[in-house]
C-alpha cells in the first residue's frame, strides 16, 4: 500500500486518472473511507457545519481543526491528509500565518493545508510553500467569505469574475501550490481553469472536466438529520435512515423489556447463587 504524495498527484493528472477526494473528520470514517480507496481526505472546515453543529464556517478554530486532524492521521496509512486553515488564520503576515500552519502540521499531524483565496493570499502561500508545508488552494465559492458573498451562490457566470478565477487559478500555481479545490463555479469555467494550470483541480459542485472531485462525507452518505438535498451532491447511501432506524428499535426494545435477552447476559456460577440472597450451606 503505497502513499499518496503531491508528485503523485500531479501524476494523475497527467494520466487522466481522477482524484478521489473526500472529508472526515473522526478515527472510523477516516479509516473506512481510506479502506474504500479515497486518494485524499480533507479535514475540511466543514466539520463545523457537519459535526460541531455551527451554521457556518466561521467560528471553526485551530484547536478544532487540530483536534479532528490528529484523530484523523491516527486512522490513516496511505491517504494523503489535507486539512483547512479556519478562518482568518493565514491574512496576516507571512510570520502569523507560518505559526498557525506550524501547529496544524505539528500539533494536527496533517500533511498538507487548504486555503481559501487567490492573488490576495499569493504572497502567504508562497512563504509556506517555500517552508515546505504543501498548500492546496481553493477558489469559487469561498464558505470563509459567506457574509460578503451573500450566500453560498454558484461563482464564475459572468465572464468579469470568470476571468478573475482564470487569474486567481494562475497566482496560486506560480505561489506554489500543488492542487486546487474549484468550489461551485461553472462546468465551463472549471474546465477552463483545469486545462490552464499544471497542477490538478479537484471540484466539488463544478461539474465533470476537473482532475478530481470532492464531497463532504456526510453528504455522501446522509448522515444528517436535516439533510437538505444539494443540486451538485450524489448521495451513495442513506446513513440517516439507518441511524434513524436502529436507534428507535434498540429504544423501542429497552421500553418493552426485550433487550438484553439472555444471549447478551454475563451468567454467575449456578452454585454461588444463593449466597446471594444470604442463604446456602
Ligand atoms: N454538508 C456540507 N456540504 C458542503 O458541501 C459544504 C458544507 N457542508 N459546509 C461548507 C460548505 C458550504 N457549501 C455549500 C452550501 C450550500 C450550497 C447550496 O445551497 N447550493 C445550491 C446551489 C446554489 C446556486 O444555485 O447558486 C444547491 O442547490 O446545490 C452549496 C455549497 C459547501 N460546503
Ligand atoms: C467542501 C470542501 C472543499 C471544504 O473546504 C470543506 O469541507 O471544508
Ligand atoms: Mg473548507
Amino acid at each position: 500500500m503505497s502513499k499518496i504524495t503531491t508528485a503523485k498527484l500531479k501524476k494523475m493528472k497527467l494520466d487522466k486518472t481522477p482524484i478521489a477526494m473526500i472529508t472526515a473528520y473522526d478515527y472510523p470514517s477516516a479509516k473506512l473511507a481510506e479502506q474504500a480507496g479515497a486518494d485524499i481526505l480533507l479535514v475540511g472546515d466543514s466539520l463545523g457545519n457537519v459535526v460541531l453543529g455551527y451554521d457556518s464556517t466561521i467560528p471553526v478554530t485551530v484547536e478544532d481543526m487540530i483536534y479532528h486532524s490528529r484523530v484523523v492521521a491516527r486512522a490513516v496509512e496511505r491517504c494523503f491528509i489535507v486539512t483547512d486553515m479556519p478562518f482568518l488564520t493565514y491574512h496576516g503576515s507571512s510570520d502569523a500565518a507560518l505559526q498557525q500552519v506550524a501547529r496544524i502540521m505539528q500539533e494536527g499531524h496533517a500533511h498538507s493545508v487548504k486555503m481559501e483565496g487567490g492573488a490576495e493570499i499569493a504572497a502567504n502561500v508562497q512563504a509556506i510553500t517555500r517552508a515546505g508545508v504543501p498548500v492546496m488552494g481553493h477558489l469559487g465559492l469561498t464558505p470563509q467569505s459567506v457574509h460578503q458573498i451573500g450566500g453560498f451562490k454558484v461563482q464564475g457566470r459572468e465572464l468579469q469574475q470568470a476571468q478573475k478565477l482564470i487569474e486567481d487559478a494562475k497566482a496560486l500555481e506560480e505561489a506554489g501550490v500543488y492542487a486546487i479545490v474549484l468550489e461551485l463555479v461553472t462546468e465551463e469555467l472549471a474546465k477552463r481553469v483545469s486545462e490552464s494550470v499544471s497542477v490538478p483541480t479537484i471540484g466539488i459542485g463544478s461539474g465533470r472536466y476537473c482532475d478530481g472531485q470532492v464531497l463532504v462525507y456526510h453528504d455522501v452518505i446522509q448522515y444528517a438529520p436535516d439533510y437538505r438535498p444539494k443540486k451538485f451532491v450524489k448521495t451513495y447511501a442513506n446513513v440517516e435512515k439507518m441511524i434513524r432506524e436502529g436507534i428507535a428499535e434498540y429504544v423501542r426494545e429497552v421500553k418493552e423489556g426485550k433487550f438484553p435477552d439472555e444471549s447478551h447476559v454475563f451468567p454467575m456460577n449456578a452454585e454461588l447463587i444463593p449466597h446471594l440472597y444470604g442463604g446456602g450451606k
